[in-house]
C-alpha cells in the first residue's frame, strides 16, 4: 500500500500478520492488519473475544515482533521496538509499595526524566482525577475507579505523544464505567493525545472514538471501518440520538455476522 508515512504524528499498521505455536502447530492471529491512528486522533478497535486486539497492541508496543509487516509512528519503522507508546493496561498495575504520586511519574521515570521535574504537572494531573488528597495513599487504599485513574494519569503523564488503552474500563462495574467513560471524555476532548483503545462495547466506542475500525474472528484482520460523525464536546446523551443507534446496530450486525460465519467454517 502506498501511504504518505511522513504525516507527521500519525501511526501506521501495514499488513501486520502474527501467529503462535499451539501444540506444535502454528495457529494464525493476525491476518494482514492495515489501520492508520492520526495525530490527536481517538480511535477504538471493536472484535470479538481472542480474536487478537491484545496481540495486535503488544506488536504496537514492540513487546512482539510480527511476522511479517510493519508499525511505522511519526514516519520511523518501530517495529519490534519498546518505548515509543505509553500503555494503560486492563488491571491498573500500580506498584504497591509506591504512593498514588510515585505511581503517576512512573512512566517518566522509565524515561529517564527526573521525578522532581514530574511533580508539579503530576500533582495537578491528580487535581484533574479528583485524586489531589490522595497523592500519598498507598494502591490498596483506593476503589477500582480511582486506581484506574491513577493509571490513566500514569498514561497522561508518559512523554510518548501516543497511548494506547486496553479494554481499560472491563473489570469495572457499569456505573463507575459510565462514570469513568465520562471522565475521559472530558479529559481527552481538552488534551487530545493521539488514543488506541480495545474496547468490547460499541456505545463506548461510538461515545469516546472519532474512528473505529471492526475486527473479524482470529485470525483478525479489519472488516469495518467507521468515521463517527458526531461533533465535539461530545455529551451522554448523545447514546439516545438516532444516529448513534443506527451506527450502533450496523457495527453490532457486522460483528454477529463475521461470527456466524467464523462458526460455519
Ligand atoms: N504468546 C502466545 N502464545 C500462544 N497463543 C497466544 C499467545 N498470546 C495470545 N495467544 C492467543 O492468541 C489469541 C488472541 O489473544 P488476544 O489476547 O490478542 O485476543 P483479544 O482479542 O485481545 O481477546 P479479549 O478480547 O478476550 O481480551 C487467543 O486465542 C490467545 O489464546
Amino acid at each position: 500500500m502506498n501511504y504518505n508515512h511522513e504525516a507527521s504524528g500519525d501511526l501506521w499498521i501495514e499488513n501486520l500478520v502474527q501467529t503462535f505455536e499451539q501444540d506444535g502447530k502454528p495457529l494464525h492471529i493476525l491476518n494482514g492488519i492495515n489501520l492508520r491512528v492520526k495525530h490527536g486522533e481517538f480511535v477504538s478497535l471493536l472484535g470479538p473475544s481472542g480474536c487478537g486486539k491484545s496481540t495486535l497492541l503488544q506488536n504496537i508496543g514492540g513487546l512482539l515482533t510480527p511476522k511479517s509487516g510493519r508499525v511505522i509512528l511519526q514516519g520511523k519503522d518501530i517495529t519490534g521496538q519498546k518505548g515509543h507508546i505509553s500503555y494503560m493496561p486492563q488491571q491498573p498495575a500500580l506498584l504497591p509499595w509506591r504512593d498514588v504520586l510515585s505511581n503517576v511519574v512512573l512512566g517518566s521515570e522509565i524515561a529517564g526524566v527526573k521525578r522532581s521535574q514530574m511533580k508539579a504537572k503530576a500533582v495537578e494531573w491528580l487535581e484533574k482525577a479528583g485524586l489531589a488528597s490522595f497523592a500519598h495513599a498507598y494502591p490498596h487504599m483506593l476503589s477500582g475507579g480511582m486506581q484506574q485513574r491513577v493509571s490513566f494519569v500514569r498514561a497522561m503523564l508518559s512523554p510518548q505523544s501516543f497511548m494506547c488503552l486496553d479494554e481499560p474500563f472491563g473489570a469495572l462495574d457499569a456505573i463507575t464505567r459510565l462514570e469513568m467513560q465520562q471522565w475521559l471524555l472530558q479529559i481527552w476532548e481538552e488534551h487530545r493525545k493521539t488514543v488506541l483503545l480495545i474496547t468490547h462495547s460499541i456505545e463506548e466506542a461510538l461515545l469516546l472514538s472519532d474512528r473505529i475500525y471492526v475486527f473479524s474472528p482470529r485470525p483478525a484482520k479489519v472488516i469495518q471501518q467507521h468515521l463517527v460523525p458526531f461533533a465535539r464536546p461530545r455529551r451522554e446523551e448523545l447514546i439516545y440520538s438516532h444516529t448513534f443507534n443506527e451506527l450502533k446496530s450496523d457495527i453490532y450486525r457486522t460483528l454477529k455476522g463475521s461470527m456466524a460465519s467464523a462458526h460455519d467454517h
